[in-house]
């Protein structure tokens, strides 16, 4: 999937990923009217329009972008109808050839990481039946457990040529409260790098370890250090857009040959729409206004690489 991965970057020219994290004060009204006129003021009504509103925007987009982000919790707010269209846009992006990066943050002790590693990149095995439960391409992981908390992920990952992204540094605000701390003269994020590098070291696609990192747009001086610490490994950088992230901030998360890097943003592009700099689509043509900030954040990623 890494390989999958890089060429959809390469053929789209755009590092980025579309982080598809619905919530319902981002669907225009007439999208969830639409969907309580047939299912009520429901969970099923609420995953309904989640449903339609992505659908737009992946027809809106799959054209110019390699992958997408959906991020589960905000399905999971919707119960098990909120996981039914997690799973529906998960195969609708398939369809369209989009890579998918389950946005889960799973990890725990060895067994039940094992379970988390099956029901997201694996398959079960049912009496004389196979199954793929959820089937995304990558799945982010929460490695606080250590070794033996990661690892059943990168044994699915070997078995079903999948990845996964490490949280390594994260892009919130209060992330340095345990990430920063010094361990034996190094931040502890430094650490969780050098593990990362370790636990993909030998597991390869096209130049790239299928096993990835998480680093935050946010900290762009730790995301330098941390691209030297790990040069194999990509990285998935939240943070863009609506948390602040810009173009300039991201120029070191990349290597030299371009790669390395896929930068992430949610509402700076699922809700463009509701942006100053896009008012004149109106909310009926949320999508269209998606695609146009997909363009402009390429374009502000490439002007950014092109002068560094
Ligand atoms: O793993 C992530 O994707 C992630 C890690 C991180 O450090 N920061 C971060 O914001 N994210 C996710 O990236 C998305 C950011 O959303 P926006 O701020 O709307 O672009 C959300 O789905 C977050 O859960």
């Amino acid at each position: 999937m890494i390989n999958k991965l890089i060429a959809n970057i390469k053929k789209t020219g755009a590092p980025i990923v579309v982080g598809l994290d619905p919530m319902l004060n981002y669907i225009p009204k007439q999208i969830q009217e639409n969907a309580y006129k047939e299912f009520g003021e429901t969970l099923e009504g609420a995953a309904e329009a989640i449903w339609q509103f992505n659908k737009g925007i992946v027809d809106a987009t799959y054209d110019l972008i390699p992958a997408v982000k959906p991020q589960i919790a905000m399905y999971e707010q919707f119960g098990l109808p909120g996981l039914a269209a997690y799973k529906r846009t998960i195969d609708y992006c398939k369809e369209k050839n989009l890579v998918v990066i389950g946005d889960i943050k799973r990890g725990d002790i060895g067994s039940t990481s094992a379970a988390y590693a099956t029901a997201h990149l694996g398959k079960i095995q049912i009496g004389s039946k196979t199954y793929a439960p959820f089937d995304e391409d990558f799945a982010t992981v929460n490695p606080y457990l250590g070794t033996d908390g990661v690892k059943p992920f990168v044994d699915v990952c070997k078995e079903e040529k999948k990845g996964i992204f490490v949280l390594v540094k994260t892009s919130n605000p209060s992330s340095g409260e345990f990430q920063d701390r010094i361990a034996e003269g190094r931040p502890v994020y430094e650490w969780v790098g050098e593990k990362v590098a370790e636990w993909g070291a030998d597991f390869m696609g096209d130049g790239y370890s299928y096993v990835g990192a998480v680093v935050g747009a946010t900290y762009p001086e730790m995301g330098k250090v941390l691209r030297e610490l790990m040069p194999k490994t990509f990285i998935l950088v939240p943070g863009y857009g609506a948390q602040g992230g810009k173009g300039a901030d991201l120029v070191h998360f990349f290597n030299k040959d371009g790669l390395g890097a896929i930068v992430n943003s949610s509402r700076g592009i699922i809700a463009a729409y509701k942006q100053e700099k896009y008012a004149e689509f109106g909310e009926a043509n949320y999508a269209d206004a998606s695609r146009q900030a997909v363009k402009d954040m390429v374009q502000d990623i490439s002007e950014a690489l092109e002068n560094r």
